[in-house]
C-alpha cells in the first residue's frame, strides 16, 4: 500500500522569463511508486532524472489535467503558472505496477494534490516577484505620458491586443489598413468572426502556444496581405499579458512585414544553393594564402576533398606551366585592383593538367585590409577542346588537314612583316595539278579526294620543314618558303616539289594514276609586298606555266624563270653525269720557278653535257655541293687522277705529283681518309705522287677536325696544299699547326701584279709567310712574263698558269712529262 503523503517541498528559481528551473522534486511514495517533477521552459524541456517528457504520449496532450494511469504504468500532469503558462509536469511512475485499482486511484489523487499544491506555490512566487519589480514599472509608466493608442498608431507594424477570451480589445491604425476594416468592426470581435475558419484556427492555436509557454513566441511566417493589399511576407510575435496576480489578462500581437528580410534570406539561400550546386569550384584563402574553405564543384574539378586542402597553399595545384612573371603579374593585379581574371593551367590530384577559367577577388575588412581571397574557377577542358576543334575547322582544310586560304593569308602577312624587318626574301610557290578534273570525272570524287590527301602528304614531306604548305581548295596548293637566302633554294625547292609527281598515285582498286602539276613562283619583295599581291602573282605565274604546256613552272619575273630552268636542268643532269660518263679530267702543269721543270699537274674537272654542252666547274661544283653529289664526284676525280698517274708511271713518264681539288663536304665526310687510302691501294699510285688541294675557307670551317684529318693524310705520305690562299680568314695560329706543305697564292692577287700595289704587297707577304712556315709557295693564274718575273724575284717557288699551259688532256701534255 501507499505510504502517507506528507507534502512536497518545492523551491522555484526564476532565472528570467524564459528560463525556469525546478530543483529536484522527487518523492518516493513507496518502493513501487515515484512522483517526479519535470521542469519546462518556453524554449526547451528540462528533464530531471533522464525522463524525456517528449517520450511520453501525454505530452502530446499537455493540457490534459486528468490524472489517469497509462497502460505502461505512468501518468503525466501539467503544472501551470497562474497565467496558464505551462510550468512543467508532474510525473507518476508506478515502477513495479503492483498497485491494485484502489492503490492507483490513491496515487493519482495524490498526484492531483501535488499539482494543485505546486500551482498554488507558483502563484505565490509570481506575486512576490511582481511586487519586487513593481516600483520600476511605476516609474517607467509615470515617466511616459503618451497614450498607448497614440504610441501603437505611430508604428507601421500591426499591433493588437486580445482579452483572454480571444476578443480584440486594442488595434492600431496599421491593423485597420491591413485588414481593410475600421476599428469598430474589429474591436470586441474574435478571430472566428473576422477571418475564415482555417485562418482563425491558426491564429487561435498560436495564441494558445504563447499562453502555454508563457513567453513571447513568433507565430510563424506567412504570406499575407499588408497595407494597400500588397502581398507580403508577415511575421507575428505574440506575447501573453499577465496581471500582477499572475493571471492571464490578454495577449498582445505584433505583426511586421518581413518581405525584404525574406527576400534577402531567399537570395542568400539561393546563392548558397547555387554555390553548392555550381559547376564552378570555389576556393577561399585567408590573407596569407592558406585555404580556409572550398565550395561547389571544387572536389569534382580538382579531385581533392575539402579536408585534404584546408590550411594548404593553392600552389598544390600548380601545373608548372606558368613562369614567375605570370604569377607576379597576377598578384600585382590582385593587390592593385582587387581582382584577377584569366585562364590558368592547374593540376588535379591525379596529376592531370587542365585549363581553368579563374576569377580571384580580394575581400576586405573594415580597415580595408585584405581578409580573404575568393577564387571561383571552372574547368574549361571541354570548352578548350571545342575551341580547338572549331579552330581546326575554321583554319584548316577538312580533307587534307592542311592550313586553308585564310590561315595562309594570315601566315603570309606575318612572314612578310618579319621579312620586311629582317630584310630577307620569301617565296610563294603556287601548285596546281594538271587536268585534275579528269581524275574526278573518270574515277569519281572519292578517288580524287584520295589522291589529294596523298599529294598533300607528299608535298608536305618534300618541304622538309623548310616551308609550310596550304590547300586553297580543289587541286590548288601553295608552299610558303620564308627566309630564303638565295633564289637557288627556291629553284631547288621547285624541283623537289616536282619530284613528288614522279611516283604514280595508286587508288584503292590498284588503279595507277600519273599526274603532273604546273607551278608559279612569286618572290618578296621583287614580285609584291603584300599577301594578296604575292598570291595573285604566284597564281599568274602558275597560269603561264600552264600555257607553256603544263608540267612546268614559271617565276612571276620571267628572267628568273629562264635562269631557273637552266639551273634545274643542271641539277637533274648532274645527278646522272657520272653514270653517263659526262665527266673527264684535264691537267694543268705546275713549274719550278728556278729550274723551269715540271713539278706536277693539277687535275681539273670538265663536264660536257650532251644537251647543254661544256659547263664550267665554277658553275656546277657549287650546285653539286648543294644537291649533295660532290662527294661522289670528288671520289670519281680522285680515282681518275690516280689512274692517270699510274698510267704515266707505267709509261715511264715523270710527272712529279698529281694534285686533286678537295671540296668542303669531302673534308667533312668521315669516310674521306679511307677513300683516299683505298684509291691509293687500289690504283697502286704511290702516296708521294698525290697532292690534295684544300681551300683555305674549307679548312677553317672546323680547323680542329681538319688538322686531325690532314695529319693522317700527311702521315700516308700525301702532299697537302692550301688552295686560294689569301682569300679566306686563316688563323696564323692554326696555319702553323696544319700539316701542310704548300701555299697557293690565289690568282686574284696574281692578276694585277706588278701594277697593283696591294696585290704585290699581299703576294710578297704570302711568300714570306709561307717561307717562314717552311712551306713551298706556288702562284696560280700566272699569265704574263711580268707577273712571273715579279713572283720569281719575290722568292715564289713554283708557278701555274696560262703563261705555261692551259689545262689539257693527257694526250696533249707530253712536252711537260719527263
Ligand atoms: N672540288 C673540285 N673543284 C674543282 C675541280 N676541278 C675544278 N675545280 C674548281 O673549279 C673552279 C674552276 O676551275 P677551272 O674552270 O678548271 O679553272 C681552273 C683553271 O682552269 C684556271 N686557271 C689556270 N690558269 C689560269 C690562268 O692563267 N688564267 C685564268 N684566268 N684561269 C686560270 O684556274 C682554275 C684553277 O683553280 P684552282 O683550283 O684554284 O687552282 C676552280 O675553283 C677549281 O678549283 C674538281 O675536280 N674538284
Amino acid at each position: 500500500m501507499i505510504g502517507r503523503f506528507s507534502g512536497v517541498g518545492v523551491a522555484l528559481l526564476m532565472v528570467d522569463q524564459n528560463e525556469l528551473f525546478v530543483p529536484d522534486i522527487s518523492v518516493n511514495l513507496s518502493d513501487e511508486v515515484l512522483i517526479k517533477a519535470v521542469a519546462c521552459c518556453a524554449e526547451k524541456h528540462l528533464c530531471r532524472d533522464s525522463v524525456q517528457v517528449s517520450h511520453y504520449p501525454h505530452y502530446a496532450n499537455s493540457q490534459a489535467t486528468d490524472a489517469k494511469l497509462t497502460q505502461d504504468g505512468y501518468c503525466l500532469l501539467p503544472i501551470n503558472w497562474p497565467s496558464q503558462a505551462l510550468f512543467g509536469y508532474l510525473y507518476l511512475d508506478v515502477v513495479a505496477c503492483v498497485l491494485d485499482e484502489d492503490g492507483v486511484t490513491d496515487a493519482l489523487h495524490l498526484l492531483a494534490l501535488c499539482q494543485a499544491s505546486i500551482e498554488r506555490d507558483l502563484s505565490a512566487i509570481y506575486r512576490q516577484y511582481r511586487l519586487e519589480n513593481r516600483s520600476n514599472d511605476i516609474s517607467v509608466s509615470q515617466s511616459r505620458d503618451i497614450s498607448l493608442q497614440l504610441f501603437i498608431d505611430s508604428l507601421k507594424e500591426h499591433v493588437w491586443i486580445k482579452d483572454p477570451s480571444g476578443r480584440y480589445i486594442v488595434v492600431n491604425k496599421s491593423v485597420e489598413a491591413a485588414w481593410s476594416r475600421p476599428k469598430a468592426e474589429i474591436i470586441n470581435h474574435t478571430d472566428e468572426e473576422l477571418f475564415d475558419s482555417k485562418l482563425a484556427k491558426e491564429f487561435i492555436q498560436s495564441d494558445q502556444e504563447s499562453i502555454i509557454r508563457g513567453v513571447q513566441v513568433t507565430a510563424g511566417e506567412c504570406e499575407g496581405l499588408d497595407i494597400d493589399d500588397v502581398s507580403s511576407w508577415l511575421e507575428t510575435t505574440k506575447v501573453p499579458v499577465i496581471s500582477d496576480d499572475g493571471e492571464l489578462t490578454g495577449i498582445i500581437g505584433i505583426t511586421r512585414n518581413i518581405s525584404s528580410h525574406k527576400a534577402a534570406q531567399e537570395q542568400l539561400e539561393m546563392a548558397a544553393n547555387v554555390f553548392e550546386n555550381s559547376v564552378e569550384g570555389v576556393l577561399i584563402t585567408d590573407a596569407k594564402g592558406d585555404i580556409v574553405e572550398v565550395h561547389g564543384a571544387f572536389t569534382d574539378i580538382t579531385g581533392y576533398s575539402r579536408e585534404e586542402v584546408l590550411g594548404k597553399n593553392p600552389r598544390i595545384f600548380s601545373s608548372g606551366r606558368h613562369n614567375k612573371a605570370f604569377f607576379r603579374s597576377l598578384w600585382q593585379s590582385l593587390l592593385s585592383t582587387g581582382k584577377w581574371y584569366g585562364e590558368i593551367w592547374n593540376r588535379r590530384k591525379s596529376g592531370a593538367i587542365f585549363p581553368e577559367q579563374l576569377t580571384i577577388s580580394s575581400m576586405y575588412d573594415d580597415e580595408d585590409q585584405v581578409r580573404y581571397f575568393v577564387a571561383v574557377f571552372a574547368d574549361i577542358s571541354a570548352q578548350k577542346q571545342s575551341e580547338e576543334e572549331l579552330e581546326r575547322l575554321v583554319y584548316h582544310d577538312p580533307l587534307t588537314q592542311l592550313p586553308n586560304r585564310m590561315t595562309l593569308s594570315a601566315q603570309l602577312a606575318q612572314e612578310l612583316h618579319h621579312a620586311q624587318r629582317e630584310q630577307t626574301e620569301l617565296a610563294l610557290i603556287f601548285i596546281d595539278v594538271d587536268l585534275f578534273k579528269h581524275i574526278n570525272d573518270s574515277y569519281g570524287h572519292v578517288a580524287g579526294d584520295t589522291i589529294l590527301v596523298d599529294l598533300a602528304k607528299r608535298l608536305s614531306k618534300q618541304l622538309k620543314g623548310q616551308g609550310s604548305l596550304a590547300r586553297l581548295g580543289s587541286d590548288e596548293f601553295v608552299a610558303l618558303l620564308p627566309h630564303i637566302e638565295s633564289r637557288d633554294r627556291v629553284s631547288l625547292m621547285v624541283s623537289l616539289l616536282r619530284e613528288v609527281f614522279k611516283a604514280p598515285f595508286v587508288l584503292d582498286d590498284d588503279v595507277i594514276v600519273r599526274l603532273t602539276a604546273s607551278m608559279g613562283v612569286a618572290l618578296y619583295p621583287g614580285d609584291g609586298d603584300s599577301a594578296d599581291t604575292l598570291l595573285r602573282n604566284a597564281d599568274a605565274a602558275m597560269h603561264r606555266a600552264k600555257l607553256n604546256g603544263r608540267n612546268n613552272y614559271a617565276f612571276y619575273t620571267q628572267s628568273l624563270t629562264l635562269e631557273s630552268v637552266e639551273h634545274l636542268k643542271l641539277q637533274s643532269a648532274l645527278h646522272s653525269a657520272i653514270t653517263n660518263n659526262a665527266f673527264h679530267l684535264v691537267y694543268q702543269p705546275k713549274l719550278d720557278f728556278s729550274t723551269g721543270e715540271t713539278v706536277g699537274f693539277e687535275a681539273l674537272l670538265r663536264w660536257v653535257d650532251p644537251l647543254m654542252g661544256n659547263i664550267s666547274p665554277a658553275i656546277f661544283i657549287p650546285v653539286a655541293e648543294k644537291i649533295g653529289v660532290i662527294c661522289n664526284i670528288g671520289l670519281w676525280v680522285l680515282n681518275s687522277a690516280a689512274r692517270q698517274g699510274i698510267e704515266w708511271l707505267k709509261q715511264g713518264k715523270h710527272f712529279g705529283r698529281i694534285s686533286v681539288n678537295v671540296a668542303g663536304p669531302q673534308l667533312q665526310d668521315a669516310g674521306f681518309f679511307d677513300e683516299v687510302k683505298t684509291v691509293l691501294e687500289q690504283t697502286g699510285l704511290p702516296p708521294e705522287c698525290l697532292e690534295l688541294e684544300v681551300t683555305e675557307s674549307c679548312m677553317m670551317s672546323d680547323p680542329k677536325a681538319v688538322i686531325k684529318l690532314l695529319k693522317k693524310l700527311g702521315d700516308l705520305g700525301v702532299e697537302l696544299s692550301v688552295d686560294d690562299f689569301g682569300t679566306g680568314y686563316s688563323s696564323l695560329n692554326y696555319l702553323k699547326r696544319l700539316p701542310i706543305d704548300k701555299l697557293k697564292i690565289d690568282q686574284s692577287f696574281v692578276r694585277d701584279i706588278p701594277h697593283n700595289a696591294n696585290n704585290t704587297a699581299i703576294s710578297k707577304a704570302i711568300i714570306a709567310l709561307g717561307h717562314a712556315l717552311n712551306l713551298t709557295v706556288i702562284a696560280e693564274g700566272v699569265e704574263t712574263l711580268e707577273q712571273a718575273e715579279f713572283l720569281r724575284q719575290s722568292g715564289c717557288d713554283e708557278a701555274q698558269g696560262y703563261l705555261y699551259s692551259k689545262p689539257l688532256l693527257p694526250s696533249e701534255l707530253n712536252k711537260f712529262l719527263g
